[in-house]
């Protein structure tokens, strides 16, 4: 994979034991932590220039999290700024209290209580970093609530103090950054739900840590991976041949709608023409037929039986599913069309199953026999959704990542479980986030968007000559994936969070992609 280290999402635990082939190796603690708080106090200068943020104020918690708070004060005031620390902790790592006397020796300073600091421009919050185990209470904990009751800038180094790394969760409270400065390698934390609320803006800010302590930290863990603009542009189905026709660049069949839901159906065909598929069928209940012509108009439109509610009654025996490149099915089709679905899960075409396919699927009560198809099978629950198809996952464990891993290990499927952090599996355990997105998206319609995307990534996907197709169909996922949520914050930097609807997000989904690859 020729993804970059820096994109590779740890755990405390493989962070922990990638530090310890720094510290095996030779590299002495206490100078990778001058190195690591020196960038830090270099990042913090930028951002927050003397002039205008003269006043810092450093809290320093009992361990290296805190030596590295106290290394900034230090530096900090060597250049000028008016610092000021509180150290609420009673017993301090070695390395960390000498730091702390060397603060006292310079004349910064100290308290005991954030409440009995002077007022402040900036805060830099290193009470706890990935070393935190168990709930904040006490002094640490009163200390946490006056940083957020203060309501101003607050960095914090390597997470939000409080946070647990893995799963994102407060540990009974936590700080509300502006700023998470995430250290060597990104934290699993950053992409959890739970910790959107706490985390602010992101970054990474690197230590040069050498790839063979990486790749001896990680070994024979399954790679968990942020999506970015450099990894998605690898995956992008761009540029084209310049001697291709429309039958290479992928056939898709989209199964979708219903009379109740006839939308969904439409949405569905505008995220599927946004990707540029080189044909699209759409099945649909006979009675829309003429108006999915009249507004998809480069669609071919096969009408099909429908049942007494509306819904698609079966496919029609003419349908011929293998001389797709891939289906997608689900939205808008209602709870009725159970035999579409049992259908297209029966074709040995590469398959996306959304919404109602899902409802389908957990009809059927066979997640198992998806193993037995012989091309990929992708499938795109919501939470719900989710919880219906594999109702032990989420409960097991709060970690959105995990579940999601868990699920397409269980079902032999790519699976991507839809959110804040949308998270994306693959059966052999590789894990993609996708760490921007908008709650603009948090609207009916934007599923179907996607549906229609991924599915037309996949048909182009499975129509040129890949080596590993379920490698194929995941980076289809994650790129529509992405691609979704970019063309949401465009929508909404323009319209708004209230002005995205489907329509919409699906006009920004290509001028968003000639932007961002410009
Ligand atoms: N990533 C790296 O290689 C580097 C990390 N650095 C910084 O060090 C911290 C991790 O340091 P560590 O000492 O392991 O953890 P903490 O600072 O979070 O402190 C742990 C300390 O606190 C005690 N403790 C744990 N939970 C609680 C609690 N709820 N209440 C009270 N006390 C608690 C625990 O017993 C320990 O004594 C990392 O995040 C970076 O900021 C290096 O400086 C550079 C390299
Ligand atoms: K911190």
């Amino acid at each position: 994979m020729s993804c970059e280290f820096r994109d590779r999402i740890v755990t405390a635990e493989q962070m922990r034991a990638i530090e310890g082939r720094l510290f095996e190796a030779g590299m002495p603690v206490a100078a990778l932590m001058e190195k690591v708080a020196g960038r830090i106090a270099a990042w913090v200068v930028g951002q927050f220039p003397l002039q205008r943020y003269p006043r810092i104020a450093v809290v320093a918690g009992p361990g290296h999290n805190g030596g590295d708070a106290l290394v900034i004060a230090r530096e900090l005031a060597a250049q000028s700024y008016q610092v000021q620390v509180c150290s609420p902790a009673d017993r301090l790592k070695p390395l960390t209290a000498d730091h702390l006397r060397f603060i006292g020796y310079l004349g910064i300073p100290v308290v005991k209580a954030v409440e009995t600091l002077d007022p402040w421009d900036v805060l830099i919050d290193g009470l706890f970093g990935f070393g935190l185990e168990r709930s904040v209470e006490g002094a640490m904990a009163d200390a946490v609530a006056a940083i957020n009751a203060a309501n101003r800038p607050v960095v914090s180094i390597d997470l939000p103090s409080g946070l647990h790394t893995d799963t994102g969760e407060a540990l009974g409270i936590a700080v509300q950054a502006t700023h998470t400065l995430c250290l060597g390698m990104w934290k699993r934390a950053f992409c959890q739900e739970e910790s959107l609320a706490y985390l602010g803006q992101p970054h990474l800010i690197g230590f040069d840590i050498p790839p063979q302590a990486i790749e001896a930290g990680l070994e024979n863990v399954p790679s968990v991976w942020r999506a970015t603009l450099a990894t998605i542009r690898e995956k992008l189905p761009l540029p084209r041949q310049p001697n291709t026709h429309k039958y290479r660049v992928g056939h898709l069949l989209l199964v979708a709608g219903s009379r109740p839901y006839a939308g969904a159906a439409l949405l569905a065909a505008l995220g599927a023409r946004a990707s540029g598929v080189g044909m699209l069928t759409l099945a649909v209940p006979e009675s829309l037929r003429l108006m999915v012509v009249a507004q998809i108009p480069e669609a071919l439109v096969v009408g099909c039986p429908e049942t007494t509610e509306g819904a698609i009654a079966h496919l029609p025996d003419t349908l011929d599913l293998s001389r797709y490149s891939a289906i997608a099915c689900g939205p808008g089709l209602s709870r009725h069309a159970g035999k579409v679905v049992k259908a297209v899960l029966q074709s040995q075409t590469p398959l996306l199953l959304d919404a109602d396919g899902l409802n389908g699927l957990a009809d059927l009560g066979t997640i198992e026999t998806l193993k037995q198809r012989q091309s990929p099978t992708v499938l795109t629950p919501h939470r719900g959704e989710f919880k219906r198809l594999f109702p032990e996952q989420l409960e097991n464990s709060g970690d959105g990542g995990a579940a999601v891993q868990q699920a397409a290990a269980q079902s032999g499927a790519v699976v991507l479980l839809k959110g804040a952090c949308t998270a994306i599996a693959h059966p052999n355990g590789t894990l993609w986030y996708i760490p921007e997105s908008t709650p603009a998206l948090a609207r009916g319609g934007s599923g179907d968007v996607l549906t229609g995307l991924i599915g037309g990534l996949l048909a182009q996907a499975m129509a040129s000559d890949a080596d590993d197709s379920f490698n194929s169909a995941l980076d289809a996922a994650l790129v529509g994936a992405w691609w979704h949520g970019q063309g949401a914050r465009a929508a909404a930097r323009d319209r708004t969070e209230l002005g995205v609807d489907g329509t919409q997000l699906a006009q920004y989904l290509n001028p968003v992609l000639a932007q961002v690859l410009a």
